[in-house]
């Protein structure tokens, strides 16, 4: 399993939930996290993992909304050869593939009803058969589940198991949103902005006080997640303008709908050069679209960019920009 690189904001933001880490860890129960989407709930289900007495066996990750309903049983408990059309050798489920180790059910609150009185039933017994077998198999799994949805309240609507429920919440942890701990913001900005500079090629801008301020000013629905990928952008962007662009990276994000930098940010990961250009070409055609295509005068893309003009014409030539 992948080490957990760095938690930022243990000895702040994250104290609380930190402590109740070390309380819950070494103590083989079951673990509720609820927290926003992109708060770090996964990164702290690994945690619980790390510190644990299983920290040697497998973390196995999955997402209770990515499953069809029609697999589900096979999913869980896994099919024997045959069982069904298709089912041409014998598969293992997340039971017996976390057998020793611990089972994250991510997005738990997306789990058809019928499979929540499935899983509350392995995990009271430890025991489930695979679809089309016959032999009971037995597992020793921990639990750890996350949701970012009220359950509670899902139970009024009889969308979710109150059994079942009550079964995973023995420990319940809320992880807090990025801003209600604003003050793990700077520290995030250092550590995500040198890791966007090493992972890019560009040299590690610092970040001024005026940035900081409107880092901490903005609402970040989507966490940290977010976060990452609006310092992301704006190291990408700073390769323009030789400034690290926080107002504008985030002006992209609270944007009514997404624009396509956005996307394009989210595809940093499967490949840097192709993602550098396209950006630059991107945010530069955005730029000249909202000066109306002049490059120079007061009014002018050149200006908003903060290039020269000759710069500019080199760079529109350079990545085939449509003026
Ligand atoms: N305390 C932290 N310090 C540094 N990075 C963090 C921290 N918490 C989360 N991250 C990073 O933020 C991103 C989102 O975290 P994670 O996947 O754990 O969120 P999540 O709440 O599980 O998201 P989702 O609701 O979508 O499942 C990841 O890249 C993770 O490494």
């Amino acid at each position: 399993m992948a080490q957990i690189k760095c938690i930022i904001g243990e000895r702040t933001g994250l104290k609380n939930v930190i402590d109740r880490v070390n309380i819950v860890a070494p103590r083989d129960i079951p673990v509720l996290l609820h927290g926003e989407t992109g708060c770090g709930k996964e990164v702290i289900a690994q945690l619980i993992h790390q510190k644990s007495s299983r920290s040697k066996e497998v973390f196995h990750r999955v997402n209770c909304g990515a499953i069809s309903q029609k697999l589900i049983d096979s999913e869980l408990f896994g099919h024997e050869k045959g069982a069904f059309t298709g089912a041409i050798k014998m598969h293992k489920g997340w039971f017996e593939q976390a057998d020793k180790g611990t089972l994250f059910l991510d997005e738990i609150a997306e789990l058809p009803v019928d499979a929540q009185v499935r899983l509350l039933r392995v995990l009271q017994d430890g025991t489930f058969t695979r679809v089309g077998g016959e032999k009971e198999q037995t597992t020793d799994v921990r639990v750890v589940a996350a949701t970012h949805r009220n359950l509670p309240e899902m139970i009024g609507q009889k969308l979710f198991r109150d059994d079942l429920y009550y079964r995973l919440s023995s420990f319940p942890m809320v992880i807090p949103s990025l801003r209600e701990r604003r003050q793990d913001i700077e520290p995030l900005a250092k550590y995500y902005i040198a890791k966007a500079s090493e992972l890019f090629g560009i040299k590690p801008l610092s970040l001024n006080s005026a940035d900081l301020e409107h880092l901490k000013a903005y609402s970040w629905p989507g966490n940290i997640r977010e976060f990452i990928s609006v310092v992301n952008r704006a190291v990408l962007l700073s390769e323009i303008t030789g400034k690290l662009e926080i107002i504008q990276a985030i002006g992209i994000n609270s944007e009514p709908q997404p624009s396509e930098p956005r996307q394009e940010i989210d595809k940093i990961e499967i490949s840097r050069d192709e993602t550098l250009a396209a950006i630059t070409k991107i945010h530069i055609e955005k730029i000249i679209n909202e000066c109306h295509g002049r490059i120079e005068g007061s009014f002018g893309a050149a200006r908003r960019l903060g290039l020269n003009p000759s710069t500019l014409r080199s760079k529109i030539k350079k990545l085939n920009i449509n003026r």
